[in-house]
């Protein structure tokens, strides 16, 4: 990626070296200058018009790097800027495009590390790094061959005796900082996620009185944060103060050597004055190859981890051949043993299920069975092998999942809204609405009344995921969010358990009046509210073990029976 990039911008990265190495020169000019304006003073033939000439050429030389530094700017870290936008949307796409397996394997946090840690180290060494690279070798370079021709290269070299350490100062101490640095990043993150977590918790931590507890842990954190701070304080006030030291023995000796030269005049007091603001300028380049060192190490490190999610590829394969299909008529599942990716233990066991368009059908049984595990397959979140789920006649894997997903709607167990209007929020991803279609959806889901009742009605923003309102409201705002999409087949998997017994069978029952034409599949865990079902299949332990109605179910007298007696008596007490 990013060769194609550099390629790609190969006449900026030129256009912002050429103006870089313009600034250097016009830089290393401004001591000569300074050295002919002192030689112009000089009290034996003083000539104060070749000062003012001087003077003058000092402020067309700002002048010029005024405007020389704005283009190196804009060619170049305009150039790295550019990189992390286009890798940044180019990184969203890809995650969006990966199935459910990825994100069980990668945690939100690592992923968020990506978009800015990562980025920023990638950016640095496309920007800075090139700038510093370009900078430290050509000024080196030309501020020696400086040296050299205004005092000559035997001074030069003795002169310069020391600064080689300052090179190896910054790569070791580089090397200190990176690993530093890195642990303050480290100990930040760990200190704002668990921040993050206990406030998104705080309800929990209140009701379970362990607020001093999470208070030392927190404190622990922020210590292990302070203490990596101040080491890495240490690091930075041992180096520059080595480096100043060092740079000023180069100093000490020009004054050593150099001075006996103007005095004996085998150089100009001018010169001298140049010389002396060379060795200044020479110090930031030795310096800067250190970092230039651990900037490309730290951006390559950052790439190859960008470049692994990169690589990732769906499991859920999109076909070559694509089959188009208007409506979802049946789905069928024929003899499916099931494991999820990158594991090896098989969460369904032979089974067989038969969805006809229009049904009301109903999932139920032991926890932990594969119930979730079924509709999620269905719903194309999670691959299958061919072979063993057809919707029309069709193995899943010949139709792309985008029409999947736009035919089959599905409600999650865990609610989650934007933080956005209730309106939004119902209406989220769709273009075209009106608002009656959102109080319409949202009255079958039975939560319009409880819309109605907040001052700001459908207005009413959702506060971070949803905290303003209660589980069951959330969880009755996401079935409105799922009903309005209008697909053939709805998926309800077990959520409406933040709902009173008697709401939830309310609203399965509308549900089914205003929706004859539509597929409602739903998991559940109060069997009552199946009563009117085509179809239950009941799953233990990966496998359906029973299936029929519930007034079959009854008559076999099995686990279903079993299970719907335990609630009667439950609720009779
Ligand atoms: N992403 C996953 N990767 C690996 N195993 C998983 C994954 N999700 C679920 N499982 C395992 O698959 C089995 C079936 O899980 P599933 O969520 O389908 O059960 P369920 O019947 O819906 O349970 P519940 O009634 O508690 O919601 C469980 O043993 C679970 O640990």
């Amino acid at each position: 990626m990013i060769r194609e990039f550099l390629k790609r911008r190969i006449w900026f990265y030129f256009a912002g070296v050429i103006t870089l190495i313009v600034v250097d020169t016009l830089q290393l000019i401004v001591p000569k200058f300074i050295s002919r304006a002192v030689d112009s003073l000089n009290v034996e033939t003083p000539d104060i018009g070749v000062a003012k000439l001087m003077a003058i050429g000092i402020i067309g030389i700002a002048i010029g790097m005024f405007f020389t530094r704005f283009f190196w700017r804009f060619f170049i870290i305009g150039s790295a800027r550019k990189f992390t936008y286009e890798a940044r949307k180019i990184l969203y796409d890809k995650i969006l495009s990966l199935d459910m397996s990825f994100f069980d394997k990668n945690r939100s946090g690592d992923l968020m590390a990506n978009f800015t840690n990562d980025m920023n180290n990638i950016e640095r060494m496309l920007g800075p790094g090139i700038v510093m690279m370009v900078d430290a070798s050509f000024m080196s370079v030309i501020t020696l061959f400086f040296m050299a021709t205004s005092v000559g290269w035997k001074l030069t070299l003795i002169a310069l005796i020391p600064l080689p350490f300052i090179m190896l100062i910054s790569l070791v101490f580089g090397k200190f900082i990176y690993k530093r640095s890195k642990k303050v990043q480290d100990t930040f993150s760990d200190l704002s996620g668990f921040t993050e977590e206990s406030i998104d918790g705080i309800r929990i931590l209140k009701s379970f009185s362990i607020l001093p507890k999470f208070e030392n842990l927190f404190l622990d954190r922020a210590n292990r944060n302070f203490r990596a701070t101040l080491s890495l304080v240490k690091v930075w006030g041992i180096m520059w103060p080595l480096i100043h030291f060092i740079s000023s023995l180069s100093y000490f000796i020009t004054i050593a050597y150099g001075g006996p030269m103007v005095i004996n005049q085998k150089i100009t007091l001018g010169m001298f004055f140049a010389f002396n603001n060379y060795i200044g300028m020479i110090v930031w380049p030795l310096t800067a190859f250190g970092w230039v060192i651990n900037i490309i190490q730290n951006g390559r490190a950052s790439y190859t981890r960008i470049l692994e999610v990169l690589k990732t590829q769906s499991k859920v394969v999109e076909p070559d051949n694509p089959v188009e299909i208007d409506e979802i008529n049946d789905i069928t599942i024929k003899n499916l043993n099931y494991k999820y990716p990158d594991s090896n233990r098989y969460v369904l066991k032979g089974v067989n299920l038969e969805i006809k368009r229009g049904q009301l059908v109903g999932i139920v049984g032991t926890v932990g069975s594969g119930k979730s595990t079924i509709v999620k397959i269905i719903s194309k979140l999670y691959p299958v092998e061919r072979g063993y789920v057809y919707i029309n006649g069709y193995d899943i894997n010949d139709i792309p999942s985008k029409i999947v997903r736009t035919k089959i709607s599905y409600v999650p167990q865990e609610t989650f809204l934007f933080s956005t209007s209730i309106k939004n929020n119902i209406a989220f991803g769709l273009d075209d609405f009106e608002e009656w279609q959102i109080k319409e959806y949202a009255m079958l889901s039975a939560v319009h009344s409880d819309i109605e009742r907040f001052p700001k009605s459908y207005d009413t923003v959702v506060g971070e995921r949803g905290v303003t309102l209660s589980g069951g409201q959330k969880q009755r705002i996401t079935i409105a969010r799922a009903l309005i999409r209008n697909c053939d087949v709805f998926i309800f998997d077990d959520c409406l358990s933040a709902v009173d017994p008697e709401t939830e069978e309310k609203i399965i029952s509308s549900l089914r009046k205003s929706m004859e034409s539509k597929t409602m599949i739903i998991i559940t865990h109060r069997l009552k509210v199946l009563k009117d079902a085509d179809i239950i299949y009941v799953f233990d332990d990966g496998q359906v073990v029973e299936s029929g109605t519930h007034k079959q179910l009854m008559e076999i007298d099995g686990l279903y029976a079993d299970m719907y007696k335990k609630q009667l008596i439950e609720e009779s007490l």
